[in-house]
């Protein structure tokens, strides 16, 4: 798997309709090929917007998107995707839901099955197999739904925010799996949060978002060491760049209203 890159330049997205709203304008983003990149912004500002055009699942009104130097056109292959809610399904176990992908690529399943054995090793699911959804914690099921975005091995992994839903400790502990996860399958990751800790802690990157419509207001690169154990954000240094996007959302006038959460 060779990872994708995305690039998007002048990017304009009006939804149809009578009240349909300019949710993006002007947006320009580089986010190389392999790279860990973080979107945060306020409510509203065309954070999914912007996934769902990069996922095919909405077209741009006005400029261009690429995923691995391809014209974005329908839903590209090679993209998994994660959901705040975990959007597995009840009546199958989690074997079979992580399996999903590669049945809908009409690809033989009997092939997958070293590759299903070891995401659920990974994700420490392996006593989960043929449990069902409802039998699992909310950070399991999510574990399982990332389970899911990786089987197919995807160049290019969107995640919109995945651990909006999970109480404080879980959140941590997803943070620091998914940090492991990317350093093994390196996949491109493009990653929606409202938390400024979060993004921080995961991104190689963080673009932080104007409100709506939104676009690129600015860019931090997060020249941080990995693996970053939990402890890193208690250092100077990530406080340092909390401090900073913080001040920006200051600037922007935002961060009583936003809803944008530090944790
Ligand atoms: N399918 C749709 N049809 C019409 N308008 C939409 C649609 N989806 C989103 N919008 C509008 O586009 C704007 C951006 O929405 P979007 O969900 O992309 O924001 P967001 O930054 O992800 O917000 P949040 O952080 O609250 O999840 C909002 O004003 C929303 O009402």
């Amino acid at each position: 798997m060779q990872p994708s890159s995305v690039l998007a330049k002048g990017v304009r997205k009006q939804y149809p309709g009578p009240r349909g709203v300019q949710a993006l304008q002007g947006v320009d983003a580089e986010i190389g090929a392999g790279r860990f990149v973080s979107i945060l912004g306020p409510s509203g500002c065309g954070k999914s917007t912007l996934l769902r055009c990069i996922a095919g699942l909405e077209d741009i009104s006005e400029g261009t998107l690429t995923v691995g130097g391809r014209a974005v056109d329908g839903p590209p292959d090679g993209v998994g995707i994660v959901f705040q809610h975990h959007a597995l399904l009840d009546w199958r176990s989690i074997r079979d839901n992580i399996l999903l992908p590669i049945e809908f690529a009409g690809k033989r399943v009997a092939d997958y099955t070293a590759k299903v054995e070891h995401l659920l090793r990974m994700t420490g699911l392996q006593d989960f197999a043929d449990s069902y959804p409802r039998e699992l914690s909310g950070g399991m099921r999510q574990r399982a739904a990332i389970c899911r975005a990786l089987v197919d091995d995807p160049p290019l992994l969107l995640m919109d925010e995945p651990f909006g839903a999970l109480d404080a400790l879980t959140r941590d502990q997803m943070n620091a799996e998914l940090q492991r996860i990317w350093m093994e399958t390196r996949n491109t990751v493009v990653f929606v949060t409202h938390g400024i800790a979060e993004a921080v802690f995961l991104g190689d990157e963080v673009l932080v978002f104007s409100p709506r419509p939104g676009r690129v207001a600015h860019r931090f690169v997060v020249d941080l060491p990995r693996p970053r154990p939990l402890a890193v954000r208690e250092t100077p240094q990530f406080g340092q760049y909390v401090g900073e996007i913080r001040r920006l959302f200051g600037q922007m006038g935002l961060l009583d209203e936003t809803g944008v959460a530090t944790a």
